[in-house]
């Protein structure tokens, strides 16, 4: 059996940033992931594929927004071709990075399970070999959960629109998306840019649920209103009809409802892969996620879980970020002082058309726990940039501590959120304070000098 210090499973965002620290470090590495590949999910069929899908949209909005018109009908082909492309260029690039470290690093492709707690077994196509460890990271991510609604299988998920060389090749004219979450807004608001008739039904009262409801407030009106989003609508069936005709049948309080579409796309959710083995060696799951503390070991010390597989925060810089707080961990020998990852410091972007992020806590979270704050905010409809782009929508709310005046979290609705977020994200996780961002002056014309504004006002 072969013995190496450490086994991720998975190559993911979760697995991969601990494998090259742990083995630039000197330690015996190995990574499987039945993809043979480096990046998960992310870059399979998650945020590389479907943001490179998003900017020709954005690009195809704000032409039409400056009157300078499409000059050829939008085609999904061409779109899907570049996104290939960046995937593609995507997967040399790490291949190149893991072969300058082969000599302590390497990626074998086979699925893994737990023999003992040292011990997992990969099965491949050339059969099955087990690999023992000192250290093992899970990192087997998430995948897609499809609710048992009759017809569901006629639906198409993420992976038809991201994946490479993906199945959907062609605007949809109608499109019915399942599912107010991440991917449903986003693709929503992207297929909608290109041209699709989209109709979103979610099934709770509120879009993005479990998400400050102020936010979400003030996202939906920057989203385009002829995007039509139904909220607590049960979706009852989804029946093919002629050919290329799919009826989905659902219910409001307003009563049942049929509507026709040529596509529907199913985005209810992801559930975390837990590995085959992991439950009989006392490793703790609850509802489905494997638990762990700050410092990502699982209740067995040497057996570590990062990424979307613990549910605590399912976003790629998330998964990333916690995999070096492992590989910190298991290098300091798994003892005090053990390194902790900061769950509330990760920025989270809804990256519809505009987008919409936030970090930290926010107005909801700050009264759930009790907690004042003083808040500051910059509309965009004064911004210079915004004027530039003609996006005066939105704004970017800072929530301060009182007495302290430190940041404690913060929004942005509307032009360059994803960008705007990091910055205060980053003051957010070294505790800044308002005279911090106030005596900071930021770069003109960029919204970014929003920030420093905002915290001004309190002055
Ligand atoms: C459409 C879409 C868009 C997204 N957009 C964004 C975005 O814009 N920004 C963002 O931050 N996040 C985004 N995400 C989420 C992001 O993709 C995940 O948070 C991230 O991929 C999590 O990384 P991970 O390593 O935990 O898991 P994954 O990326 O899921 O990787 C897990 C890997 O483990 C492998 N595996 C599974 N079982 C086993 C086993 N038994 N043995 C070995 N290997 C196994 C899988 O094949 C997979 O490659 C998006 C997701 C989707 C679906
Ligand atoms: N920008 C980003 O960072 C980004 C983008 C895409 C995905 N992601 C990640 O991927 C994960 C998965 O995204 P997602 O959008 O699939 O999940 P999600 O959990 O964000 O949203 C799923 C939505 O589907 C709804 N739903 C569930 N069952 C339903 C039903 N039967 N009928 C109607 N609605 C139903 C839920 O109430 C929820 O609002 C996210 O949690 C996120 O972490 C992140």
């Amino acid at each position: 059996m072969q013995q190496v210090d450490v086994i991720t499973l998975g190559a993911g965002g979760g697995a991969y940033p601990a494998a090259f620290r742990l083995a630039r470090a000197g330690r015996q590495v190995l990574m499987v992931d039945p993809k043979g590949v480096m990046s998960g999910n992310c870059l399979a069929e998650g945020c590389v594929p479907s943001k490179a899908v998003r900017e020709y949209a954005e690009l195809s909005r704000q032409a039409s927004r400056f009157g300078l018109g499409r000059s050829t009908e939008i085609d999904l082909a061409h779109i899907m071709t570049h996104k290939d492309r960046v995937q593609r260029t995507r997967y040399t690039q790490h291949a190149a990075e893991l072969e300058k470290l082969s000599a302590k690093l390497s990626l074998i492709q086979g699925r893994a399970r737990f023999q003992d707690a040292n011990t997992v077994v990969v099965e491949n196509d050339s059969g099955t070999k087990s690999y023992r460890a000192e250290h093992i990271i899970i990192a087997t991510g998430a995948d897609i959960f499809v609710p048992p609604i009759p017809g569901a299988e006629h639906c198409m998920t993420s992976r038809d629109l991201f994946a490479l060389n993906p199945t959907m090749q062609s605007l949809p004219r109608r499109l019915i998306i399942i599912g107010g979450g991440y991917i449903g807004l986003e693709t929503a608001s992207i297929l909608h840019a290109l041209g699709s008739e989209v109709t979103l039904l979610e099934q709770q009262q509120q879009l993005l649920p479990g998400i400050d409801p102020d936010f979400v407030a003030g996202l939906t009106p920057l989203l385009d209103p002829t995007i039509r989003m139904i909220t607590g609508a049960e979706v009852a069936s989804i029946e093919p009809t002629t050919a290329a005709v799919l009826k989905v049948s659902f219910r409001t309080t307003e009563g049942d409802e049929v509507l026709a579409a040529d596509a529907v796309l199913m985005a209810a959710g992801r559930h975390p892969v837990i590995p085959e083995g992991l439950e009989a060696l006392g490793v703790q799951v609850e509802r489905g996620r494997i638990m762990v503390d700050s410092t990502l070991r699982t209740s067995v010390p040497h057996i570590y879980a990062c990424g979307d597989v613990n549910g605590r925060v399912p976003l790629f810089h998330a998964a990333v970020g916690q995999s070096l707080t492992a590989a910190r961990n298991i290098l300091g020998g798994d003892r005090a002082p053990m390194d902790y990852f900061d769950f509330n410091s990760v920025p989270t972007t809804i990256f519809t058309l505009p987008a919409a992020a936030y970090v930290g806590r926010t107005r909801a979270a700050l009264q759930a726990m009790g907690r004042e704050a003083i808040e500051a905010a910059y509309v965009f409809a004064e911004d210079s940039r915004a004027q530039i782009y003609d996006e005066p929508d939105g704004e970017l709310r800072l929530f301060f501590e009182p007495g302290s005046l430190r940041l404690m979290g913060g929004w942005v609705l509307g032009i360059d959120a994803g960008q705007l977020i990091g910055q205060i994200g980053l003051a957010v996780s070294k505790g800044l304070t308002a005279r911090d961002l106030a005596a900071f002056c930021d770069q003109h014309p960029m919204a970014s000098e929003g920030i420093s504004k905002a915290a001004r006002r309190l002055f």
